[in-house]
């Protein structure tokens, strides 16, 4: 078999249970538990193999029944009729490692090394549980440990350690798990840090700037959406174009910044004037994208016309001077036969023909 080919085996196998509609961090989880899985299983197998050469089979039966635990953790994430595999399959490495653990220390293992294992408790514990959960797995591993070793006369212990031994043992491994705790909060704070930001960044790249409305992009994915919907339960989708009349002229007249704060007050009266349901874009410079769901062309044009009367009564004012703008508005209701962008390009022209008709006005195909 040649690398790439073991590439991608191990690959996938380290993938098993990851759902592409998952977020990151809950994908990283399954590739981790399969990866710990697998690195638990070859070790509890070697070594329990080991075991047996040396005719230590207790150990070597506990070791290869780990091994079988952590090997169904895989399984586990395979299923499809578990409701929830990876916490099942989490739940399950965790609690064998602590056994395992448990019994390391409770037998001394090979020449009195088992407890030497201990450590691969807290990150496990932290990763698979969180900080809440692991430090109270830790917690309770903790206990469990040290009342075993320091049950007076060595009582509850399968071999001897000397106190030394044991209360630096307990002591180190505080340690090491107040650090580990100490890493996952750190990393578990970055990581939701990071995902805010993305988010945030994602929506700015949606949003235009000035407007605060959605920008083309931000709006193209709301017609697919709403096409796809529409043509699926066959409701009526009606889109909008709108334009500033003469806004050459009062930018001309007023100014670049009189006409940026135009622009961003249409958003809003717009906006106060829409349904939930309903998208606001800006399309263009001065052009404006609607799209009404469950909406036919005459309850559109309704719309339109109450929108368009709106923006004829209100009032700008530069240097003392009231004025006003207007607006034209072509509607096109879609149908079945229609793409997108042949919707648009329809509700475009007869933006043109408002336009040509005098402006300040509303037309339907
Ligand atoms: N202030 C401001 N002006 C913009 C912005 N984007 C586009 N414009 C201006 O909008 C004007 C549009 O002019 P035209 O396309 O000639 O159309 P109009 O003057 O509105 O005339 P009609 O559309 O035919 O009624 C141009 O002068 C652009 O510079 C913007 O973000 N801010």
């Amino acid at each position: 078999m040649d690398f790439k080919k073991l590439k991608r085996h191990a690959k996938n196998y380290l993938n098993t249970g990851v759902v592409q509609s998952n977020d990151t961090e809950s994908n990283q989880h399954v590739f981790v538990a399969n990866l710990f899985g697998f690195i638990g299983y070859s070790i509890t197998f070697l070594m329990g193999v080991s075991a047996f050469i040396r005719e230590d089979r207790l150990l070597g039966m506990v070791l290869l029944i780990a091994c079988l635990l952590f090997f169904s953790s895989h399984l586990i994430l395979r299923s499809k009729r578990i409701t929830d595999p990876y916490k099942f399959s989490a739940n399950l490495v965790t609690i064998s490692l602590m056994m395992l653990m448990i019994y390391l220390v409770f037998t001394g293992g090979v020449k009195g090394t088992g407890p030497l294992w201990i450590y691969i408790v807290p990150p496990v514990a932290l990763f698979f549980g969180g900080m809440r959960k692991g430090t109270r797995n830790i917690g309770l591993f903790v206990l469990v440990i040290s009342v075993l070793m320091f049950y007076p006369n060595n009582e509850w212990l399968g071999t001897t350690y000397t106190f030394e031994f044991k209360s630096r043992l307990i002591y180190s491994f505080l340690t090491v798990s107040c650090l580990f705790a100490f890493y996952e909060y750190v990393r578990q704070s970055s990581f939701i840090r990071i995902q805010e930001m993305s988010q945030k960044f994602e929506k700015q790249a949606m949003r235009d700037p000035l407007s605060g409305l959605l920008n083309r992009r931000g709006m193209r994915v709301k017609l697919q959406d709403e096409f796809e919907r529409s043509q699926r339960y066959n409701n009526e989708l009606t889109v909008m174009m709108c334009d500033i009349d003469n806004f050459k002229r009062v930018n001309d007249q007023y100014g670049h910044d009189k006409g940026d704060e135009i622009i961003k007050s249409l958003g809003a009266v717009f906006k106060s004037g829409l349904r939930r349901q309903d998208s606001l874009a800006r399309w263009g410079g001065e052009e404006y994208l609607f799209l009404l769901p469950e909406t036919n062309g005459s309850q559109g044009m309704q719309l339109a016309e109450k929108l368009r009367t709106k923006i004829e009564k209100e009032q700008y004012t530069h240097e003392y001077k009231n004025f006003s703008v207007t607006v034209s508005i072509g509607l096109h209701q879609i149908v079945v036969t229609d793409t997108i962008n042949q919707a648009i390009t329809k509700a475009d022209t007869n933006l043109y023909k408002a336009k040509e008709q005098g402006r300040n006005r509303c037309i339907i195909s």
